[in-house]
């Protein structure tokens, strides 16, 4: 049986366009949609297996990139958004309407903060960069795909071109990692002799 990685995937991947510069995300909603305009071409952009980012109906994955958070302006109808779960690190506002993740800004302190995670495939216009790879994939099993059928997921992703990753690529990792190097709270004079000896 094929498998319905997400549409945008699918049927071949729409190439960026490099005159791309932003432009206008709308919900599904035909009454009132929300509107929020983004500033410039989004970053990072990949598929995502996780249960927590928003997917069109009948997709296994969704396609989400990041944009600065100073570069997102909610233009119209934001008194349908509402925050998902308060308590996760991408707030991700939704469309209380149609269901749909408007924009997700990251405002603690993380190797994010300051980004906003939004879904491309939601722009008026094309041109939006292209997704490079696929990341936490094997959470799809959680949202209900048979884990036989992961060799399959993940082989269809590597025809495509999306390299599956279960966690984010190795330059986000990496990126991660040295951020929490650089705001690891300082050692006391203790700890470091306890280190030294140990
Ligand atoms: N296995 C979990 C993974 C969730 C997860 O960690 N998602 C990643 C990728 S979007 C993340 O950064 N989440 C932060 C958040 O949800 O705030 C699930 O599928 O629910
Ligand atoms: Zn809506
Ligand atoms: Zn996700």
């Amino acid at each position: 049986m094929a498998i319905n990685l997400h549409p945008a995937l699918d049927n071949g991947i729409a190439p960026t366009s490099e005159s791309f510069n932003g432009g206008v995300l709308v919900c599904n909603c035909s009454d009132r949609p929300v509107r929020v305009r983004i500033e410039g071409q989004v970053a990072h952009n990949h598929a995502c297996g996780c249960t927590k980012c928003w997917k069109p109906d009948g997709a296994m994955l969704s396609i989400v990139a990041v944009a600065p958070t100073d570069k997102v302006t909610v233009l119209e109808n934001g008194d349908k958004l509402k925050v998902v779960d308060p308590s996760a690190l991408i707030q991700r506002y939704a469309c209380t309407g149609c269901g749909v993740h408007m924009h997700g800004p990251v405002e603690r302190d993380h190797p994010f903060k300051g980004l906003s995670f939004v879904h491309p495939e939601r722009f008026e216009g094309r041109g939006w960069m292209a997704p490079g790879f696929a990341a936490f994939v094997s959470s799809v099993i959680e949202a209900g795909v048979d884990p036989n059928q992961m060799g399959e997921v993940r082989g269809r992703l590597k025809e495509i071109g999306l390299e599956p990753y279960d966690c984010l690529s190795p330059a986000l990792m990496d990126y991660i990692a040295t951020w929490t190097v650089q705001h690891r709270a300082p050692q006391s004079a203790a700890q470091q002799a306890a280190a030294e000896t140990a």
